[in-house]
């Protein structure tokens, strides 16, 4: 593998693996986009997929959060849906849409799914990585991701976003055995696509399950947990056999506080919590968990006034506790917050004396 510049500021992965560090570290969820106007400007002579599959292009929106901001990690700028898009599927990014997959999963079409080399396909995401842990200079560490197999499926199932996945929903109560057999494929594809990230240069991963909001305990344990643990035991035993570092793994299971210690045990470092839940609550539900929480500022905040903001800042911060704490916001940064709050932000964050 290639040298990479030494890392400078460990800060997030410290914590992640329950060290004490010098400040709070944070970073925010969606960093690098459409809130950032330099994003925007290389968005319009570019197709959002372009820009994920153009290692360069990648790299420097990447970089874009972290050249104006002091955040504590970047994220490699890609998204959830290059999986289904290297099984074969289409999927468009509509400008005020979101994501359309215009021939989602049907009975007919599963045997199109082409599992067969679709880590080869998603090698542009691996050159990526490697580019930007150059061009990083080891100023922060960088996160690879992956979308975990439930919102994925959801999305393949659906044709594109969805508040209620009724269709997906479907599928796991009518036909139990397909789901688990999808579930078990994106599975194995997840591992060896975050190994690929990991041999590539990322230092830590986040898995999105952005849809667990529409389950409830009993279907999460059914046909989650069971392939989220898988994902994090086959992932590290890939990295031993490949020699490669454990790096740790955050687990951001959006809406899923029905079954937050049941999170803490599948041996993920870190949970991600969305902003619906109080940080009280949080702690108390994972006393006793080896775990670090990530989160979870309501992204709305950000709109408030700049006093408000540091407010709300401190004061998730008091609640949460310093230990074992990644600052964070509870889900992705808004298209039309103001850059400039961002600042406020960090910087509250960093001022908490630990
Ligand atoms: C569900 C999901 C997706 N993608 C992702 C998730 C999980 C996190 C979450 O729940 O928000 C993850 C994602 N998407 C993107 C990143 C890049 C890294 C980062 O800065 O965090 C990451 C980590 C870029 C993106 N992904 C997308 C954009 C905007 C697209 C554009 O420029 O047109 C970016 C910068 C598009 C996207 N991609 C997706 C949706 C629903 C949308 C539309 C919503 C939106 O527009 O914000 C699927």
């Amino acid at each position: 593998m290639s040298q990479f510049p030494q890392l400078k500021n460990d800060r997030i992965l410290k914590v992640a693996r329950g060290e004490v560090p010098d400040k709070l570290p944070v970073w925010i969820m969606r960093q690098a986009g459409r809130y950032l106007p330099e994003f925007m400007s290389l968005r319009q002579n570019h197709s959002f997929f372009e820009m994920c599959q153009n290692p360069e292009l990648a790299c420097e929106v990447t970089l874009m959060p972290i050249k104006r901001y002091n955040l504590d990690a970047a994220i490699i700028f890609s998204d959830i849906l290059v999986i289904p898009q290297a099984l074969g599927m289409v999927v468009e990014m509509k400008p005020g849409v979101g994501p359309v997959l215009p021939e989602p999963l049907t009975f007919e079409n599963i045997s199109k799914l082409e599992p067969k080399g679709v880590i080869e396909r998603l090698k542009y995401v691996g050159e990526a990585i490697t580019l930007t842990r150059h061009k990083l200079e080891g100023k922060v560490p960088l996160f690879g991701f992956t979308g975990a197999p439930w919102t994925l499926l959801g999305y393949m199932v659906e044709g594109g976003g969805s508040r209620t996945l009724s269709k997906a929903k479907k599928w796991l109560y009518a036909y139990p055995e397909v789901c688990h057999r999808l579930m078990y494929l994106l599975t194995r594809i997840i591992v060896d696509y975050l190994v690929m990230q990991v041999e590539a240069g990322a230092q830590i991963l986040q898995v999105f399950d952005s849809s667990a909001e529409v389950l409830n305990k009993e279907l999460y344990t059914k046909f989650c947990l069971p392939y989220i643990k898988d994902i994090r035991d086959c992932v590290l035993v890939k990295l031993e056999q490949k020699n490669l570092e454990k790096v740790p793994m955050v687990l951001f299971a959006k809406g899923a506080h029905y079954c937050l210690p049941e999170q803490a045990d599948l041996g993920y470092e870190v949970l991600g919590i969305d902003w619906t839940v109080d940080p009280k609550v949080v702690r108390e539900l994972l006393k006793g968990k080896n775990v670090t929480v990530q989160g979870n500022l309501d992204p709305c905040a950000l709109y408030a006034s700049e006093d408000n903001l540091i407010k709300f800042t401190k004061k998730m911060i008091d609640d949460f506790g310093t230990q074992r704490y990644i600052v964070n916001l509870g889900h992705g940064i808004y298209p039309d917050v103001c850059p400039d709050k961002v600042y406020s932000f960090i910087e509250t964050v960093h001022n908490v004396k630990i």
